[in-house]
């Protein structure tokens, strides 16, 4: 084979891939990662969708009988147990409201170089416009531009990478964040109850100062999806993440196979980070998910990064841990950062945590 010598990857993230979009740049070369690989593009692709979907209401309404909460409870503990994952109905945000937030994301991602750039992060940085920080050397690039904002605690909240326009993005993000702070306590507590713990085991381990990262992902239409993905195979390193999207894209993998999530412009879709599968010890699945591109539209969706305070240990729960199941996870402490080093080398960090 011949020998290629990519750029470095500063060179190869200093340009959007938007910009490429505008260029007419194909993803040749050292853009090429393509899953393929590993298993002669092969793949085991499911269309028909089975993911569980959990009614949220019926999980915290003081209107449910008792009867239907265990049920729905039941239902949750089994779909995080198999796949990790759900998607999440009956949040009490409204659909028009969901549909602000889809818009505001388009309309940043719409404007022109210049003005994105105004927020734009350096390769080092996570707050602001741009890729991912830097890949080791050799790791492919992802076929997508995000926008990353810390919204939670507040303190932490540095608005100049926040657009100003459109002029209602910051109050949508804000309010949008409000919500999702409303439906992390829900999951949370839901999710203590399936598996018979005090319901605010987790919501301790999280902590007061837990963090709310926002990730605004946009992918460009791809002339070649046959080689690059929009988001390569990775596990988040969150707690757990919310994902809202306008399109589909995002795939789950399942007993080897994957399945694309469905469209549902009323559903927010709940994915287990390693964090939980560390606090569960092991009983919930971190979740292996990817974005695949695609040669005729383009894509939003807006990640919503529900993670720890910074610096609190966290581990399984006293009560998950007896002679059936021995435990499985250590105490960690800021796993997230642990998780990124592993990511840059499109490797996965919960081993670092089994005992
Ligand atoms: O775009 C999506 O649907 C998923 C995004 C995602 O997995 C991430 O930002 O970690
Ligand atoms: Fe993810």
């Amino acid at each position: 084979m011949a020998a290629y010598s990519a750029p470095p990857s500063e060179v190869l993230l200093s340009k959007r891939v938007q910009e490429m979009v505008l260029h007419g740049e194909e993803p040749l070369g050292p853009y090429i990662c393509r899953s393929g690989e590993d298993n002669d593009g092969k793949e085991d692709i499911m269309d028909t969708s089975p993911i569980p979907i959990i009614d949220l209401n019926l999980l915290s309404s003081s209107t449910t009988s008792d009867n239907e909460r265990e049920q729905e409870l039941e239902k949750l503990r089994s779909a995080l147990s198999s796949w990790g994952c759900f998607q999440g109905i009956g949040h009490g945000i409204q659909t028009s409201f969901l549909d602000k937030i889809r818009q505001v994301s388009r309309e940043f991602f719409k404007q022109p170089m210049e003005e994105k750039n105004k927020y734009a992060k350096s390769v080092d940085d996570f707050q602001g416009y741009g890729a991912d920080p830097v890949p080791e050397q050799g790791q492919s690039l992802d076929w997508s531009d995000r926008l990353f904002l810390e919204v939670f605690p507040e303190d932490r909240r540095k608005y100049n990478p926040w657009p100003q326009i459109p002029i209602s993005f910051r109050e949508v993000l804000e309010d949008y964040s409000e919500k999702m702070k409303m439906v992390t306590e829900i999951t949370s507590k839901a999710m203590a109850k399936s598996l018979k713990l005090d319901e605010n085991c987790f919501l301790e381990q999280f902590g007061k100062q837990a963090q709310l990262h926002a990730r605004f992902n946009y992918y460009s239409p791809c002339q070649r999806p046959d080689l690059i993905l929009g988001l390569k195979p990775h596990a988040d390193g969150t707690g757990y993440s919310i994902i809202l999207q306008d399109e589909v894209g995002l795939q789950v993998l399942e007993d080897g196979k994957w399945y694309t999530v469905p469209k549902d412009p009323t559903a927010l879709f709940v994915l287990m980070g390693d964090q939980m599968e560390v606090m569960s010890n092991g009983i919930f699945k971190g979740l292996v998910h990817r974005v695949v591109s695609n040669s005729e539209r383009d894509r939003i969706s807006v990640a919503m990064f529900y993670t720890p305070e910074l610096g609190k240990e966290i581990g399984p729960e006293d009560d998950l841990v007896n002679m059936d199941r021995p435990r499985i996870y250590k105490k960690v402490t800021d796993y997230a950062e642990t998780h990124w080093k592993f990511y840059q080398r499109c490797l996965r960090a919960l081993h670092t945590a089994h005992i």
